[in-house]
């Protein structure tokens, strides 16, 4: 057997009942027929791998590698919340979910969602067309690559020189959906693929902002009108992760450490664990739950807040015989508002003094250093 073979990709277990599609399951797998054939539809990483082993660029230093593997869960679990009452409106409900989701934020900085609202049916739709990009043959993907300077396309996340054991698939809110549709199947054979996007970034978009609100009414400001330009109009950018299993998983990273840059996230993680969130020093492997959203703060709330709530370094790691697919919706403001702490929040705070200078989201996502760890830190330093 092809060395392929043993690290099979399988998105057909039990569990894995979004991705329930045979067809698609069998297209991701590398068949020993294939492998006879050549591969021609093998994962772009493992058929580098059958090449010439690991190569350096994936190959981190042991500072940045996970210690903690895919499915070493602990019985800690970051909080989740039940988000009915979003439907609902029930006011005893949402005083209790906004005191919930308060302490999630201020202990965790991360937190997951159950009846959300957004269709699992959506989701798995979306997963599943995620599923069909990557296995496309790297010819094809190439034909929407990411470019220097554009902000979608297929590409990798770039956080540090060494590079990530995963492939992104990058989408923004800009007509470009249609380009990528029109590109990768010129006969229009997927026109699943722009209406699910769309729909899933209409569902997601209006979560996230329903929860801001929610995060806002925690933040026990008097007057929270600060808020509103952040919110009246808003940008995101959603990416698609896809990690390929991985013969040497433990000298390798899925996403390295980093904080995302955007006000919240919105991230479906799938049904193979792979997310860690630090926590107090410590690195905690998040449990997948079957149709939750993982949600998190981002530097952009984290500096609005002055500190109050923060934005947690994550990672992705890699296993050996399943891959991954992550769906992380980034809501943001619009790019050139001006961001800056409410002040309520400074004057709260025990210097009294804001934390962050002004700066704007197109500011803060140009520079280079967007998601490394400490990001915002980083950010701030540049512009003294
Ligand atoms: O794949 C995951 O679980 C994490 C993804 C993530 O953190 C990101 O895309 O920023
Ligand atoms: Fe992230």
């Amino acid at each position: 057997m092809a060395m392929a073979g043993s690290f099979r990709t399988s998105f057909n277990d039990d569990h894995h009942h979004t991705v329930d599609d045979a067809a698609t399951a069998s297209k991701i797998s590398s068949s020993e027929e294939e492998d006879a054939a050549g591969d021609e539809d093998e994962d772009v990483l493992l058929e580098q791998y059958k090449q010439g082993g690991l190569s350096d660029t994936y190959v981190w230093p042991v500072h940045h590698r996970a210690t903690l593997r895919h499915d070493e869960f602990s019985d800690m679990e970051i909080p989740v919340i039940d988000l009915s009452c979003l439907q609902t409106g029930d006011p005893t409900a949402m005083n209790a979910l906004v005191a919930e989701i308060r302490a999630a934020c201020l202990e965790w900085g991360f937190f997951q969602v159950i009846n959300h609202g957004v269709p699992l049916e959506l989701i798995s739709r979306v997963q599943k067309q995620a599923v069909d990009f990557f296995s496309l043959p790297l010819e094809e993907k190439s034909k929407v690559a990411k470019g220097p300077g554009k902000p979608t396309g297929y590409g990798f996340a770039t956080l540090s020189d060494k590079k990530p054991w995963s492939e992104g698939f990058y989408f923004a809110d800009d007509p470009s959906v249609d380009d990528f549709s029109r590109t990768l199947w010129p006969q229009g054979n997927n026109p699943d693929f722009a209406d699910s996007y769309r729909e899933y970034d209409a569902g997601v978009k209006a979560l996230a902002l329903k929860l801001m609100h929610v995060v806002i009414a925690g933040l026990e400001v008097d007057d929270t009108t600060h808020f509103n330009q952040y919110l009246t109009k808003c940008s995101a950018l959603f990416r698609w992760n896809y990690y390929p299993p991985c013969p040497e998983p433990e000298k390798t990273v899925g996403l390295t450490a980093h904080t995302d840059y955007n006000l919240l996230t919105v991230l479906h993680q799938g049904e193979i664990g792979g997310l860690q969130v630090e926590k107090d020093g410590q690195w905690i492997a998040i449990r997948p739950r079957e149709g939750a959203f993982a949600i998190n703060v981002g530097d952009t709330l984290q500096a609005l807040t002055n500190g109050k709530y923060k934005s947690v370094p994550h990672r992705a790691v890699v296993n050996r015989s399943d891959a991954r697919i992550s769906l992380a919706y980034f809501f943001a403001p619009t790019k050139s508002i001006p961001i800056y702490p409410h002040p309520e929040l400074v004057e709260a705070h025990e210097t009294g003094a804001p934390l962050y200078r002004p700066f704007t989201f197109e500011e803060f996502t140009s520079a280079k250093i967007v998601q490394a760890l400490n990001t915002l830190d980083q950010f701030q330093l540049s512009l003294r």
